[in-house]
């Protein structure tokens, strides 16, 4: 694409739309692609691509440009990080502009210190040196700086690996089995997938393969009683009712109502019949008690800080804060301890998170396990190889962008004893 004037201007109102962050970035730039609907799939494709790369690279890119001016931002990104070189640039952009941009190219991301390398505010730079040495804190930050790819998840209730595989072979789009779960496949590129056959007749969801490993730890059996206790949209809900067969029955609760009717046009799609969303006040809700002592498997994909999914929420970053995650913490605690009650004896949960701070981890599950002796630990890794999935990381399960090429989920697996 050849970039012009207009590209830069409009890329340039984009970004200044969002970086209040006063919302998530995903939603303020859909909001500011419906009020410009003239804008191409070209130019949205430019937009999109340079608002989050600038995003993920910002604490350079201010560093740099000594600004947060976003003209400046979106100059100094194009070119650091879309190797721009001035020659390309330089009809663009005023005489003092040309200058300054010679100045920044020469500046390199080695010379800044650890929190800027890495991409991570202070607060969070100090919290990881309290568990990880420096390097790793660099490989992680530089792992989240990476986009993240595409997966999909073959619904298994209407179509397999093998045929979905050829099927989009067939039409030029490029993938592979994901290494891990066995109803992954990982995109090449960003194909508008959910405009693919395949995507409207619910053969295909998007979902991050760390994500679909939870429903492999879960497990559900055909029959089964389960509970999604944050079930959102319904991700993993939806993968849930597919590993049961449509049999059985599925709870997804939410206390977003805006969240579970998001879940309504996807499992419209999946064809699944056994789930069933409610919404509820709190984790306290009756609807949560009634159902107390009677479930075999319980998933609690626990409200978090989001951190494991700063590849394609990079503006979590500054809108979390350690004030957040304290709060955070209070409702893991909370949600873990009532969803716990529902457990039948030899019952099943697994508590997980997208964040690798372990205090949103295992910090929570060992403070409750301490509390609860009818719950005992469940080894992931061994889960995992009842499933055919060899993925050891240890008796958490703890992904990781650089190792796994998954978002950071992590998961601890429970049982009640019988
Ligand atoms: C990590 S998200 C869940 C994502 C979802 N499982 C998926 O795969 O798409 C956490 C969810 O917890 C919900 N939540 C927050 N507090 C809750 C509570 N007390 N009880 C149940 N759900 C809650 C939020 O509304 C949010 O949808």
């Amino acid at each position: 694409m050849r970039l012009t004037p207009a590209h830069l201007d409009m890329a340039t109102a984009a970004l200044r739309a969002v970086l209040p962050l006063e919302h998530p970035a995903d939603s303020m730039l859909r909001h500011f692609f419906r009020e410009n609907p003239a804008l191409g799939a070209n130019d949205r494709a430019f937009i999109a691509e340079s608002v989050f790369g600038i995003l993920r690279h910002r604490f350079f890119l201010e560093c740099i440009s000594g600004t947060s001016i976003p003209r400046s931002l979106l100059l100094a990104y194009l070119a650091r990080f879309q190797g721009m070189n001035l020659r390309e640039l330089l009809p663009l952009v005023s005489e003092v502009e040309a200058k300054w941009l010679t100045g920044i190219k020469a500046v390199t991301p080695e010379s800044q210190p650890l929190a800027i390398q890495a991409e991570f505010p202070e607060w969070l730079t100090e919290k990881l040196r309290g568990f990880m040495p420096d390097n790793e804190i660099l490989d992680l930050g530089r792992s989240l700086q990476r986009p993240a790819s595409l997966d999909l998840r073959v619904n298994t209730l209407l179509a397999n690996r093998e045929e979905v595989l050829a099927l989009l072979n067939k039409d030029g789009i490029a993938g592979n089995a994901t290494p891990y779960s066995l109803v992954g496949i990982r995109l090449a590129g960003k194909p508008a997938i959910n405009r693919h056959e395949l995507f409207l007749t619910g053969k295909v969801e998007v979902q991050d393969e760390g994500s679909q490993l939870l429903g492999y730890l879960l497990a559900p059996k055909r029959g089964d009683m389960v509970v999604d206790f944050c079930a959102g949209a319904g991700g993993k809900t939806l993968m849930l009712g597919a590993l049961m067969r449509s049999q059985g029955r599925i709870y997804a609760f939410d206390i977003s109502e805006k969240r579970l009717n998001n879940l309504k046009p996807r499992l419209k799609r999946s064809g699944l019949s056994n789930l069933y969303p409610q919404r509820i006040a709190n984790e306290n809700d009756i609807k949560v008690k009634r159902l107390t002592g009677k479930i075999d498997r319980v998933l609690v994909d626990a409200p978090c800080s989001g951190l494991g999914t700063l590849r394609r929420n990079p503006d979590l970053k500054w809108r979390q804060s350690p004030q957040s995650i304290e709060e955070l913490k209070r409702k893991q605690a909370a949600i873990l301890s009532s969803a716990a009650n529902l457990l039948k004896p030899g019952g099943r949960l697994i508590y997980a998170t997208c964040s690798f701070l372990p205090e949103e981890n295992q910090e929570i599950v060992e403070r409750f396990l301490a509390g609860h002796p009818r719950l005992a630990p469940l080894n992931c890794a061994e889960l995992l190889a009842q499933q055919k999935i060899p993925l050891d990381t240890g008796v958490y399960l703890q992904l990781s962008p650089g190792l796994h090429g998954t978002d950071g989920f992590f998961a601890a697996a429970m049982e009640l004893v019988k």
